[in-house]
């Protein structure tokens, strides 16, 4: 298994393109199953949750051509100025609506099939993702849509089935917000009969991004981006092309990495538009921020100032960026408080940070993070995709050598992570 072995103390400096977002390619994907026609996406991220996304949709009859782009040197897909993989979609064979367990394992979100395939093959066999390392994540809301859209759905055997001659239009209100649940009902409306309206709907850019996709297919969504979404079902979809939108967790992250390191980099391919909380807290730590149309550039002080988070749906604080921020809080001046408000166990990489000499308590769902003058290398164990980002931040700026183990869960989400920290000047190294 990888590892990732990183000598601390470079100050990151320099310029990375940003990817495509994980989070809005793997939605997308699951789109092109609601027509016969093709579907072309373009900056799609070369990621090991990609290729996860595209064998699942193979064995569902899906046609996949994955055409991989090459950097600015010819060099590996997903380099430093990566233009990312463009795949299309040819749906016309599908055949077997089923999700098998041993690809849902991998992958909690293989649940964005189900609501395109109820809406499209009239049924849907999926496995329940089950657990996992940040909290419990149940599909109930999922399930409480499609089944007020009139599917007839029943769990056995680790499975949700889902049946429906058509899908017709309902008014859904779900009881949290839930970013793959108000996709899955998005996707499976656009073929209902008559209106469907999503209330207390995610707002996350993903969302928005999906809904453009959609409607350049031809499908009839409005309102996304607000809380309430209303999409008119039509009764076919047709084929598109369309360009997956920056990755915001990405960029938060590198912004987070330099700015830990005392950096000064520049991210392009990307934007603050979707960023604003983040920034926020950036600039509140110190760092001078500076916004282009298509980059983002970050000069950090000497020291930061610490900075309390409390994360929330968008466009509050992002979930997905607490690990790094506590990251840079270990080492920052003062003392900072986390409270996270949207998974029950999201702070498991507290205890490797404090491996790594930092000084973190934990109450509930409360972090108070006292920033020390220096973190130690050490060898720590990456227990989910973020939690294993707020380690290489520690390992960045620690004295000495830090070993990462487990790094396949950065895989999932960072395109070609250690070579994006080369070309900003840190010392990493991917060992067997
Ligand atoms: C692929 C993708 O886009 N993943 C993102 C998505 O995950 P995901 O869509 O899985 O997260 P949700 O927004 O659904 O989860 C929010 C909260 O609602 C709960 N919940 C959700 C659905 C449901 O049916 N029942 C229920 O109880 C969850 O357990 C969690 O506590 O949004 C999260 C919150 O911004 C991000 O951290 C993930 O990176
Ligand atoms: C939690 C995340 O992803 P997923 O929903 O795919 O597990 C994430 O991107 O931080």
């Amino acid at each position: 298994m990888d590892k990732l072995q990183i000598s601390g103390g470079a100050t990151l400096r320099g310029e990375i393109a940003i990817s495509g977002a994980k989070n809005a390619a793997l939605p997308l994907l699951c789109a092109a199953l609601l027509t016969r026609e093709p579907v072309t996406f373009t900056h799609v991220p070369h990621l090991n949750d990609i290729g996860t996304m595209l064998k699942l949709l193979e064995q569902m009859g899906v046609k996949v051509m994955r055409e991989l782009m090459t950097n600015d040197s010819g060099k590996v897909p997903g380099g430093t100025h990566s233009a990312g993989d463009t795949v299309t979609l040819d749906a016309s064979t599908l055949d077997n609506p089923l999700a098998p367990y041993d690809l849902v394992k991998t992958m909690r979100a293989a649940i964005l099939v189900l609501g395109p395939l109820v809406a499209r093959a009239g049924e849907a066999k999926v496995s329940l993702p089950g657990g996992c390392a940040i909290g419990a994540r149940p599909v109930d809301q999922h399930i409480k849509g499609l089944t007020a859209m009139g599917a007839e759905v029943s769990v056995e055997h680790g499975y949700v089935h889902a049946r429906a001659s058509r899908l017709k239009g309902a008014r859904i209100f779900t009881d949290m917000v839930t970013v793959t649940g108000t996709e899955n009902l998005m996707m499976a409306a656009c073929l209902g009969a008559g209106e469907t309206i999503i209330e207390n709907a995610a707002r996350e850019p993903e969302v928005v991004d999906l809904a453009t996709c959609l409607n350049a297919m031809g499908a009839r969504v409005s309102g996304a981006g607000s809380d309430v979404i209303r999409i008119q079902g039509v009764d076919a979809l047709h084929g598109a092309t369309h360009r997956v939108m920056p990755d915001r967790i990405e960029t938060g992250t590198y912004l987070c990495a330099a700015a830990a390191t005392g950096g000064d980099v520049r991210l392009t391919c990307t934007s603050s538009a979707y960023l604003d909380a983040v920034i926020d807290k950036l600039m509140d730590t110190g760092c001078e921020i500076t916004s282009e149309r298509d980059a983002i550039r970050l000069k950090a002080p000497a020291r930061l100032t610490a900075v309390s988070i409390r994360t929330a749906p968008y466009p509050a604080f992002p979930t997905d960026m607490q690990a790094q921020f506590m990251a840079i809080n270990a080492v920052a001046d003062g003392t900072a408080v986390i409270r996270e408000t949207i998974f029950e166990n999201r702070f498991m990489h507290a205890v490797e940070l404090i491996r790594l000499g930092a000084d973190i308590k934990i109450d509930g769902n409360t972090a108070f993070v006292k920033g020390v003058a220096e973190l130690q290398g050490a060898t720590v164990m990456a227990t989910d995709l973020r939690a294993s980002a707020s380690l290489v931040i520690a390992g960045l700026v620690a004295q000495g050598e830090t070993v990462i183990e487990r790094i396949y869960h950065l895989d999932r989400g960072y395109e070609a992570l250690d070579q994006k920290l080369i070309a900003l000047g840190a010392r990493v190294a991917r060992v067997k």
